[in-house]
């Protein structure tokens, strides 16, 4: 019986040694709030949804801290406002819930659950995803409750490159460390779970890219690029540059590799995000888990933020190479 794992990320980008504390912080307090899901802590048998609890969980987690580009906090468009996206896959029958151009609801993983799991429908956007939002539990936030003081200002950033007639082609992905600004922009943020079944979920969640235009749809939700899960292959997130990695589609051609190619799902992972940054410029990352509960993590901006639980220790990093440790310490259960 395989053995259940949770590897998350926090987002790549030119993320600066500023924000390193945080990502760390929230990376951990996300595997903390989703690993009891899968090792049957709070969950009595660690059920048949327990992946799917797990994604849900540290995907919520991080929604709700503000260290990341997803929900509070998440990255504006050129009208100063909020559009999120998120999608939820399961590798067992292939089900999914994506959502695009969601506005003032906190936690647009969930609406992709229900999409999945209530509806008849796999990918729904605007109004009406919010309205599927509202009629299914969500709470309509008042506008601009989701809009950071960070968030405004990587915008006056991205409006001030523009003005100077910088090239903004690649956003707040791939600006900051080159020309040493701060990056008040956190990142898209998704996991990957497999429990002891062998049924792997993801989950991604993005507000995007800074200075987007309104309406614009990036990678995250879409399956394939974004995410996507088979139980017989693996599962795979992803986050950087969107138009680049949907050009790419980047999560599908890293589990073609484990598939087509034999490789693992670390050699799959370093050879699609290098490859796609060869082909078309921009950078990304990936975490990916294997048919085997093997670990891909790898990424060719100058970093991302991803976490991981084992043997009672959260694995975590942010550098090309870094491996942190720290014990797991679980809350208290009640
Ligand atoms: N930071 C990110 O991962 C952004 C996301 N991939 C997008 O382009 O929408």
């Amino acid at each position: 019986m395989p053995r259940p794992v949770l590897l998350i990320h926090g987002g790549a980008g030119d993320i600066t040694d500023a924000r390193i504390a945080g990502k760390f912080k929230g990376i951990k307090e996300a595997l903390r709030a989703a690993w009891q899901h899968l090792d049957g802590y709070g969950d009595a048998d660690a059920g048949s949804d327990s992946a799917l609890d797990a994604v849900e969980a540290a995907v919520r987690s991080m929604e709700l801290d503000e260290a990341f580009n997803a929900g509070y906090g998440a990255c504006l468009n050129t009208d100063q406002e909020v559009e999120m996206e998120a999608s939820l896959m399961e590798g067992r029958h292939l089900r999914a819930g994506c959502v695009t151009l969601l506005r003032d609801v906190m936690h647009p993983i969930t609406v992709a659950r229900r999409l999945m799991e209530k509806q008849r429908h796999v990918f729904i956007g605007g109004p009406p995803a919010q309205q599927l939002a509202l009629s299914t539990g969500s709470e309509r936030l008042p506008p601009g409750a989701l809009i950071t003081e960070s968030a405004r200002q990587a915008l006056r950033e991205f409006e001030q490159q523009q003005a100077a007639g910088k090239d903004t082609t690649f956003a707040r992905t791939e600006l900051d460390a080159a020309q040493n600004r701060t990056d008040p922009n956190g990142d898209t943020v998704g996991a990957v779970a497999m429990d002891r079944h062998g049924h792997i979920v993801v989950g991604t969640s993005t507000g995007g890219i800074t200075g987007k235009w309104p309406g614009r749809i990036g990678d995250t939700p879409l399956l394939g690029c974004g995410t996507y899960a088979d139980d017989s292959v693996g599962g795979c997130s992803t986050t950087g540059h969107g138009e680049t990695i949907m050009r790419y589609n980047l999560a599908q051609r890293i589990l073609a590799a484990i598939q087509h190619k034999g490789l693992s799902a670390q050699a799959a992972a370093e050879q699609e995000c290098q490859l796609m940054t060869q082909r078309i410029g921009g950078t990304g990352g990936a975490i990916v888990v294997d048919h085997n509960g093997e670990l891909g993590i790898s990424f060719t901006s100058s970093r991302m933020a991803w976490g991981y639980v084992k043997d009672g220790i959260i694995h975590y990093g942010i550098e090309h190479n870094e491996l942190l440790q720290e014990p797991f310490l679980a809350a208290p259960q009640p």
